[in-house]
């Protein structure tokens, strides 16, 4: 019998998470029926989504919410190898059983030189929120200007990239100075720290004295708000998230909207990237294209060990990640 380590919401959150407000506990898994699998999570993702969706769907004592990818060590399904890799959407466990309804086999033509960690995050969900954001969201067409916020992260490094690969100016603002240096390294034409910069408005106009044909929003508040006013007519805005938002006690105030949107005629969609799953293959498919091209950079922050999955997961909303943060177990 195998016993799963597995990390539960201890308490609600209530502002920034804490590690008090997470609890691992064991459970033992019961012995195989035909057509079940027994599996290991080899990495886990941590994901701002877990912080506003806790709130949303679940209760105190419930198993925390993600995916990973997994090994399947012992198998009485024959549609499933033992040793085969699959992503699960299976929450913080070590271990689970599967009927193989819920599981995504990796494509077999995963290539070895590449982390098979990947398909959490540039290869993954994130990458994919990148590429139908912009590509169907944001309708980017070449010769535009793309603003993205968070841009040093797991979505918004791969929407700065595609951006450049479409034919694009790519402006992209981060937290910290290296993380600045890394858009600039990885093809960004013009980056800044939105933590130091002494204007915004400032800042935005002079990376694009023309404005924004398209603006990649992974933040929201404040920055969204100064953003708006330097769309150019016309401009498209992907409302792909709100992470400066998820851990307010007391609602932002604002903004008021009405006057850019009217004068520019701008277009706002807020978009949830599963709606395009119906297409997953083909953004998968062009997602690895261009990593295996060395058109699309990525990077993660790997924390070793599932035991410390909950500071992993308060240190991405800190800002300690470059690229997609990733548990190792
Ligand atoms: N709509 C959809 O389908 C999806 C939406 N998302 C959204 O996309 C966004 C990015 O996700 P993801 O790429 O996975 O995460 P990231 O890898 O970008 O990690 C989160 C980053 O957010 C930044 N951040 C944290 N707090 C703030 C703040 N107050 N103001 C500005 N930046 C902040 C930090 O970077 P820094 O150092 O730069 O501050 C941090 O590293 C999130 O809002 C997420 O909810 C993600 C996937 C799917
Ligand atoms: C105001 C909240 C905005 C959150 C935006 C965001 O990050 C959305 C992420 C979703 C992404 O589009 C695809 C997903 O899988 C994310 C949602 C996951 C929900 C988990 C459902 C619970 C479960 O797995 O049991």
């Amino acid at each position: 019998m195998v016993t799963a380590k597995v990390w539960v919401l201890k308490k609600h959150f209530e502002g920034f998470p804490q590690t008090s407000d997470f609890e691992m506990k064991q459970e033992a898994l019961a012995n195989l029926k035909d057509g079940e699998l027994l599996l290991e999570s080899v990495f886990l993702s941590v994901d701002p989504y877990m912080r506003p969706y806790s709130k949303r769907d679940m209760k105190e004592g419930d198993v925390m919410i993600g995916t990973q990818v997994a090994r399947i060590v012992e198998s009485k399904n024959p549609a499933f190898a033992v040793g085969a890799f699959v992503v699960a959407n299976r929450g913080w466990r070590t271990h689970f059983i599967s009927d193989g309804k819920d599981l995504n086999l990796l494509p077999a033509s995963w290539p070895e030189s590449l982390p098979k960690s990947l398909a959490l995050g540039t290869v993954g969900m994130p990458g994919l929120t990148a590429y139908f954001g912009l590509f169907e969201v944001c309708k980017m067409k070449p010769g535009e200007t793309v603003l993205v916020n968070a841009a040093a992260g797991a979505v918004g490094s791969v929407v700065g990239q595609l951006a450049k690969i479409g034919g694009c100016k790519v402006v992209g603002c981060a937290g910290s100075d290296s993380k600045v240096a890394y858009l600039k390294k990885i093809g960004f034409d013009e980056a800044f720290n939105y933590k130091t910069v002494t204007c915004l408005d400032e800042t935005l106009r002079k990376a694009s004295p023309d404005g924004y044909d398209c603006f990649f929003d992974n933040v929201g508040g404040e920055f969204a708000s100064i953003a708006i006013n330097h769309m150019k007519k016309y401009g498209r805005i992907a409302v792909c998230g709100a992470i400066s938002q998820y851990n307010d006690t007391v609602p932002q105030k604002g903004p008021y909207i009405q006057f850019p949107m009217i004068f520019n005629e701008l277009s706002m969609k807020g978009f949830i990237v599963t709606s395009w799953y119906n297409r997953r293959e083909e953004g998968v498919k062009a997602l690895l294209k261009w990593v295996l091209e060395g058109k699309l950079k990525y990077h993660e922050q790997v924390t070793e060990r599932f035991e410390n999955m909950p500071a992993a997961f308060i240190g991405m909303l800190k800002g300690e990640n470059l690229g997609k943060a990733i548990i190792k177990v």
